[in-house]
């Protein structure tokens, strides 16, 4: 029998548009992108997925920039490109709002309609509109297929395949945790899609936790085979300094460390206080953040607001 990752990898270009087109039939396609302060890239990514996948051939029903708290012109500039645009806040005002990736990819369930929802970060400099239908060839052509990751190589990231984060966390997390998803080359990409069905029965981090424990859960509730990943070529985005990478470390940390039973569950709006030191004039200055690493429960059994219609699982 074929290991995962023989019969669960793919090539973006394994699929002809006219073949994903025919596939799609009724089904229903959602472009979700969560940014905060990505005026300078927002734009590019929602016009030209929308020029090539919604007004040359319809494989995208909507496109929907999740817009996290931006004090940019993030929410203008794509709205322009052709984007519908809700304020992550905004969206079900009576559930409240807390800041965080997470949290724009869970409201978004809430304002979309797509039967599968592609997502993709608003960052991106080199990529291609390739990746909408490469990350939509296993969902469109294997029932059994329920959530499929992006991977690519990643020019100038410090010559690794993954970034720091993934190598130095989650690599070694997935190794020690959850050595089934050992297989995966890009365990933390952002451009990944997956059946709503799936993800609304999933409880989900606010922070950038969501994608590795979109995956553990995945896993445990459908089994390995649920997940196939596809090689989307080249791809490069903006870099966070060290001490960010820090905070989003933590929310891993936590999120899979509730997932191994090692870590006791949190409250919505747990936070884990981090002291980091920096030097500063022969001196060591320390600074302590409190990083947010609270989940919002599966969207599907969220009550539906009053006067409003609920989440389609
Ligand atoms: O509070 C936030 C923070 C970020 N973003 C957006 O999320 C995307 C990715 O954020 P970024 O800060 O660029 O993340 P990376 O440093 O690139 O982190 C990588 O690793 C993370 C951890 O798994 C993933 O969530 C990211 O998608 C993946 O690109 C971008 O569109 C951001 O604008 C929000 O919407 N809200
Ligand atoms: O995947 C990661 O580890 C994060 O996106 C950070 O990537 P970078 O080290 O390339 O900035």
């Amino acid at each position: 029998m074929p290991n995962w990752a023989e019969a669960n990898t793919y090539e973006a270009g394994d699929w002809t548009l006219a073949s994903l087109l025919e596939a799609k039939g009724e089904t229903r396609v959602s472009l979700v992108v969560p940014a905060r302060n990505e005026a300078a890239t927002v734009g590019l990514i929602v016009g030209r997925v929308r020029e090539a996948l919604i007004d040359t051939a319809r494989l995208v029903d909507e496109i929907v920039v999740i817009d996290s708290d931006s004090t940019d012109a993030t929410a203008e500039v794509a709205s322009t490109a052709g984007a519908r645009v809700h304020a992550s806040a905004s969206i079900r005002p009576d559930l409240g709002s807390v800041p965080g990736k997470g949290e724009a990819m869970w409201k978004s369930l809430f304002v979309t309609t797509g039967d599968l929802i592609v997502f993709m970060d608003a960052d991106l400099e080199e990529w291609d509109t390739h990746f909408v239908p490469g990350l939509l060839g296993p969902l469109l052509t294997r029932p059994e297929v329920e959530l499929v990751k992006g991977f690519y190589r990643r020019p100038g990231s410090h010559g690794l395949d993954g970034g720091r984060v993934t190598e130095l966390v989650a690599r070694p997390l997935v190794a020690m945790l959850f050595p089934e998803l050992a297989g995966l080359v890009q365990p933390l990409a952002g451009e990944w899609a997956v059946r709503r069905s799936l993800f609304s029965s999933l409880s989900v981090p606010t922070g950038y936790a969501v994608e590795l424990a979109a995956l553990v859960d995945t896993l445990r509730l459908r089994g390995l085979d649920a997940i196939a990943q596809v090689d989307l070529g080249r791809r490069s985005h903006r870099h966070q300094e060290l001490l960010d990478l820090g905070l989003m470390a933590t929310q891993i940390v936590a999120a899979a460390g509730r997932r191994s039973g090692l870590v006791a569950e949190p409250g919505p709006g747990a936070a884990v206080s981090l002291q980091q030191f920096v030097p500063s004039e022969g001196a060591i200055t320390s600074t302590t953040k409190q990083v947010l690493v609270g989940e919002r429960p599966p969207a599907r059994d969220v009550p539906a607001e009053v006067g409003e219609t609920e989440v389609h699982a």
